[in-house]
């Protein structure tokens, strides 16, 4: 059973700036707690501070908040990618990722070499691989792009490719960022239908949006982040409520 849990979870970056004193003012200025020297004494930004939720299989959760409130960092720390400065998080679960198209991806590879290399690194045979490059391609839609390298793909393509390759895996819990649903019409409607399948069965749903129309077509909850902190925690209904279809700050 999949599951996410975090406790009193905490992400901090260090602040490398030519002038930091100033950006530190200003940044203190708008955002008086969100600043602090680390024990090394280098300031640090505090992207998330002190989270704590448990995600349950056969949940599909939305983060919202404004722009700088954590959400894209959240997705990338229950990937594995940051590492927690405080606190616990356990993940249970293989993960589908899709928050960087070009993560995990190797530029001077074909799409093709990219996914028969996936399938290996996921313990799958060669053959199986090459299957699954055949599935992705039809899906894909990439023609004879998937044979050569994607150093040579447009982001479009980019998107396509790993939506593809991320939901053919069918992951347990799926990470996204919500640029991957915003693709040509086309190739939405299909994705559309793969995603349906993929949350149905796959059990857990991560996405950070500020669409309101997709938290309310996808999730069953959502939880605000502002500020790094959660500000809120519900269903959809609750922390929406009637909020226009999106939320203004993009
Ligand atoms: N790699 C990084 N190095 C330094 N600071 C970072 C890094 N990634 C994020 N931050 C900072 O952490 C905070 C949270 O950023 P994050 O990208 O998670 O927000 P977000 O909610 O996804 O925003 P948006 O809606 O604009 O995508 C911001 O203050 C950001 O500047």
């Amino acid at each position: 059973m999949a599951l996410i849990e975090a406790a009193g979870l905490a992400i901090e970056f260090p602040l490398y700036h030519h002038n930091a004193r100033s950006l530190k003012q200003r940044i203190l200025a708008s955002s008086p707690l969100r600043l602090r020297k680390d024990e090394d004494n280098r300031i640090v930004v505090a992207a998330l501070r002190d989270l704590s939720f448990t995600i349950r299989s056969g949940e599909r959760v939305a983060l919202v908040g404004p722009n700088g409130a954590g959400k894209t960092t959240l997705l990338r720390t229950v990937a594995g990618i940051y590492e927690p400065v405080a606190g616990q998080l356990s993940v249970t679960g293989e993960i589908g990722s899709l928050i960087d198209p070009a993560a995990g991806m190797d530029s001077l590879l074909t799409g093709r070499e990219n996914v028969v290399l996936r399938a290996l690194y996921r313990g799958m045979t060669e053959a199986a691989g090459r299957a699954l490059a055949e599935e992705v391609a039809g899906f894909a839609g990439l023609g004879d792009f998937l044979d050569m390298p994607i150093r040579g793909y447009s982001a479009g393509m980019n998107v396509r490719l790993a939506f593809a390759m991320a939901t053919a895996m069918t992951p347990e819990i799926l990470l996204m960022d919500e640029w991957f649903l915003a693709g040509d019409a086309e190739f939405m409607t299909k994705a559309e239908e793969r995603l349906a399948r993929l949350v149905t069965d796959a059990e857990i749903l991560l996405i950070a949006t500020h669409d309101n129309a997709i938290v309310r077509k996808w999730c069953t909850r959502a939880i605000r982040l502002e500020g790094g902190r959660i500000t809120a925690d519900g269903t959809v209904a609750e922390i929406l409520g009637e909020a226009p279809a999106s939320d203004g700050v993009d």
